[in-house]
């Protein structure tokens, strides 16, 4: 461990921290480090270094303030393989990422969002439907949301089912993306870059590959043929792809700029959404006394005869608090996306070297008693007694309630979609179910384990199990009228339909 460092578990002769480094859930092993080595610690792997902050003031300074310093991602050679540099979570601090980067701002401020809300609406009317008549499906029922969504929102065309076309590919190809990025996945070619020049036949990485590039292409230049050929016939529906297509000079972006863009759009805006969901329900069968507080309060605020508008969140602190509670006890990024330094930076009297890995620690962060009374639990409570929940005589001001959305220049771009993802399925799910354990053959609950989650950069819950029940007939009748309601919305969303696809939408609409 070079001089100036931040402090660190000892190191061996070339590997440093190699032989210690976690492979899968390293938010629990960094978090235990940080209860030895401290809020800043480092860890070196081979020649590399890698900063590891659990500690809210230096993210806000290093991350936030200094962002300019810190926006960059560590070099990611199977990035580079698989989608040219142009995957724009993962790419450099470079040209094409600002150019990818502009562009995805200019249409997801908080007014082009707001855009977007009715399909968002009535895709999460269908959520409720889909639940209401196949509960234990509500697993994928989620996935199909939020991949609709985002396939609305980009190409103007939706995905009815879990099994339309568009949606089992892109989840397939993320599926294959996942393997490659898995740690282990790969040889250390980012470290040892002579690795990169082993011949194919060798290198089952470079197989899966180019698997992967080819599923991605597939499935983005697709949609975005499909999108141009219908601008072409005239049938515009105000998605984002066709205003990127009507602006692609002026916004710098060619054609395989354009396509990656609505690739990376849909992987960020699909699995996200997602677990962040499938948490909350979780958490909710775990902690009846807080669904049930919940409950009370949508009851009040909004009763049994119609549903929940974005509207009534103002009067809801309890539910505002739980969504804030969900981010805290089970982030869908535990250590959000690696960050990389692009220059020398000191802080508190340590060095945080130009070309080190940065990791923010939101998991550590989030579960620190020193910051939180009983941080294990689910308890939205906390979010009533301040803003940033955290305990009595605790300075959070470090903290800010977007922090799981990211730091710097690299905050997340679809937060304001994703906030009224959130918010609007967050209010229906209470409004319209309760969400209680399954049971055995003798009636006995089954208890869930709240930490059975997938390992990856992203995490969510593994599907569980659960039983979900309409909390009335009256609402079980208003979620099939919204939803029915919601026809002519989706229409203009559904073209290019499989046989299947009408089929379903036909029987679905069908009224009872
Ligand atoms: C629950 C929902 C979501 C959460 C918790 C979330 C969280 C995050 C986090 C933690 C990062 C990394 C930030 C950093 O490196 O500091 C990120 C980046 C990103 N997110 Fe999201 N996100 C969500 C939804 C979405 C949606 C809906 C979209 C697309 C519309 C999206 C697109 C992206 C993109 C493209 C990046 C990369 C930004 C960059 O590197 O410049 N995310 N998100």
């Amino acid at each position: 461990r070079e001089s100036g460092l931040p402090p660190g578990p000892p190191t061996m002769p070339l590997l440093g921290n190699l032989h210690i480094f976690p492979t899968e859930f390293a938010h629990y092993k960094f978090s235990e480090w940080a209860r030895t080595y401290g809020g800043i610690y480092s860890l070196k792997v081979g020649p590399g270094t890698a900063i590891v902050l659990t500690d809210a003031a230096a993210v806000k300074e290093l991350m936030d303030k200094r962002s300019g310093s810190t926006a960059d991602r560590p070099p990611m050679h199977v990035a580079d393989v698989v989608a040219g540099g142009l995957n724009m979570v993962l790419s450099r601090y470079s040209e094409s990422w600002r150019t990818l980067r502009k562009t995805a701002h200019t249409i997801l401020t908080p007014q082009a969002s707001a855009k977007h809300l009715p399909i968002q609406l009535a895709e999460a009317s269908q959520l409720l439907h889909d639940i209401l008549c196949r509960p234990e499906g509500f697993y994928n029922h989620i996935r199909r949301y939020a991949n609709s969504v985002i396939l609305s929102v980009l190409y103007g065309k939706r995905a009815p089912r879990y099994e339309t076309r568009e949606t089992t590919a892109f989840f397939r190809a993320q599926h294959e993306w996942e393997l490659v990025l898995e740690p282990g996945a790969t040889p250390p070619i980012d470290l040892i870059p002579i690795l990169k020049y082993v011949p194919e036949r060798w290198a089952k990485w470079k197989q899966d590959c180019a698997k992967t590039r080819e599923m991605q292409r597939k499935l983005y230049f697709g949609l975005l043929d499909e999108t141009k050929e219908r601008l072409g016939q005239g049938e515009e529906n105000g998605s984002f792809m066709e205003e990127i297509l009507a602006r692609q000079d002026e916004l710098g972006m060619d054609r395989e700029m354009t396509g990656y863009l609505g690739g990376v759009l849909i992987e960020g805006g699909s699995d996200t959404t997602s677990y962040y969901l499938q948490s909350l329900i979780l958490a909710l069968v775990a902690y009846p006394d807080a669904q049930r507080k919940a409950q009370e309060e949508m009851d009040r605020v909004v009763g049994d005869h119609r549903m929940p508008t974005l509207d009534d969140l103002e009067e809801m602190p309890y539910i505002r608090a739980m969504i804030l509670e969900n981010h805290r006890f089970r982030p869908v990024a535990p250590l959000l996306v690696p960050h990389g330094a692009l220059a020398d930076e000191e802080y508190k009297g340590f060095l945080i070297p130009k070309g080190c890995t940065i990791f923010v620690n939101m998991w550590g962060i989030f579960h620190d008693p020193e910051l939180y009374d009983d941080p294990e639990n689910f308890v939205p409570e906390r979010y009533l007694l301040s803003e940033n929940g955290t305990k009595p005589g605790v300075d959070g001001s470090d903290l800010r309630p977007n922090l799981p959305f990211g730091v710097g220049r690299r905050v997340c771009p679809g937060i304001h979609l994703a906030q009224n993802s959130i918010n609007i399925n967050a209010m229906n799910l209470v409004w319209a179910f309760n969400f209680t354990p399954d049971t055995d053959t003798q009636g006995n609950p089954i208890p869930l384990d709240t930490l059975d989650y997938h390992k990856g950069i992203l995490t969510g819950p593994r599907s569980f199990k659960c039983k979900i029940t309409p909390r009335s007939a009256g609402k079980a009748d208003i979620i099939e009228h919204e939803f029915l309601e919601a026809a002519d919305t989706f229409s203009k969303f559904e073209f290019g339909l499989s046989e299947e696809d009408k089929e379903f939408v036909m029987k679905s609409r069908a009224r009872h």
